[in-house]
């Protein structure tokens, strides 16, 4: 059985789904999962509260093989003036899920998050997994944090773990309205309001089909024997900044998108681009949605779920 924490969520719902038609038995936990999400779309599904969970573990985790941890509760803006704050809400959560999966023998994987790691990189290049990681937001620190505590947890009980470092994620079911700039925009140019820009578009970041990460989720979790004790970047290797997807979005909608700049947040690094051939190698994996069909199948959605 694989349990996966944060099932119901963005990245969760796709990776659920995922597992679930690869035939896998997917048990999905959160802090108040999305039931009718699960009875829309995977209503055998069972769904387990965290807190029920946090309250008495070894039952289920004696039967899961796998552990996926895809659950937070921050974005790269949150915390600014508390990251203390990263401690309970992110990082104490997954080094206690990890500690029950060191003991249960299972393998677990983390998503940790390459859009906020590595933070204010030198490079102009793809950025590989040896790059020193240095967070400028409390998010990414405590992603950055939630990787040396699962480190220990490896060296210390012997946790078999997969660590992917995925760059920006796109694609349906992006709905936290802080979180996720494509979906930000084309929520805009919906409202008929102006898109805000952070900055002067100039930031470049790595968008990646939300359905690719949940592949690559899913194919390192069937080949163990090459994912375990890894840590890898998922990304797509291309960079966009923020007037190029604003300029793609606009082509998608049919109108240029009104734009309002905003003063540039301190934490957001300017330049993320991942190198992503040490998945690609290892495992074969590599992506095969591209970004403009990503944005017009947001959009799409968008609008049918406005419509019904
Ligand atoms: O309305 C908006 C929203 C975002 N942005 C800019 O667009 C860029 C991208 O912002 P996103 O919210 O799309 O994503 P982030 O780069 O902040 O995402 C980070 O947080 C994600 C989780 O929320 C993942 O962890 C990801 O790996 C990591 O890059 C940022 O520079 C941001 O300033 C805007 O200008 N206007």
């Amino acid at each position: 059985m694989i349990l996966i924490f944060g099932g119901t969520g963005f990245i969760g719902r796709h990776t659920t789904l995922a597992l679930r038609e690869a035939g896998h038995e997917v048990v999905v936990v959160s802090r108040s999962p999305d039931m009718d999400f699960l009875e829309t779309h995977a209503p055998e599904l069972q769904a387990i509260q965290y807190a029920e969970l946090y309250n008495d573990p070894s039952p289920i985790f004696r039967r899961a093989h796998v552990v996926i941890w895809a659950a937070g509760q921050t974005t790269p803006g949150s915390n600014i003036d508390y990251p203390w704050q990263e401690l309970t809400q992110n990082v104490q959560p997954v080094i206690w899920c990890a500690k029950q999966a060191a003991t249960h023998r299972s393998h677990m994987l983390f998503l940790s998050s390459g859009g906020s790691v590595y933070g204010e990189v030198s490079a102009t290049g793809r950025i590989t997994e040896d790059e020193p990681l240095c967070p400028v937001s409390p998010y990414g620190m405590g992603k950055q944090m939630a990787e040396i505590g699962l480190g220990f947890l490896v060296r210390t009980q012997g946790l078999n773990l997969t660590t992917l470092r995925p760059s920006n994620p796109i694609g349906r079911w992006q709905s936290n309205p802080s979180q996720g700039v494509v979906g930000a925009l084309l929520r805009a140019a919906r409202a008929n309001q102006p898109f805000h820009i952070f900055g002067d578009g100039s930031i470049v970041r790595d968008f990646l089909a939300v359905e690719d990460l949940a592949r690559a989720i899913l194919m390192a979790i069937e080949a163990p024997e090459h994912s375990i004790n890894q840590t890898w970047n998922v990304g797509s290797g291309k960079g966009h900044s923020i007037i190029e997807i604003h300029t793609m979005a606009s082509r998608i909608v049919g109108y240029e998108i009104p734009v309002k700049l905003q003063p540039a947040r301190p934490t957001d690094p300017p330049y993320i681009v991942l190198d992503v051939s040490r998945i690609s190698n290892s495992i074969g994996w590599d992506t095969t949605i591209g970004l403009e069909y990503s944005i017009r199948d947001m959009w799409n959605s968008l609008i049918i779920h406005e419509n019904s």
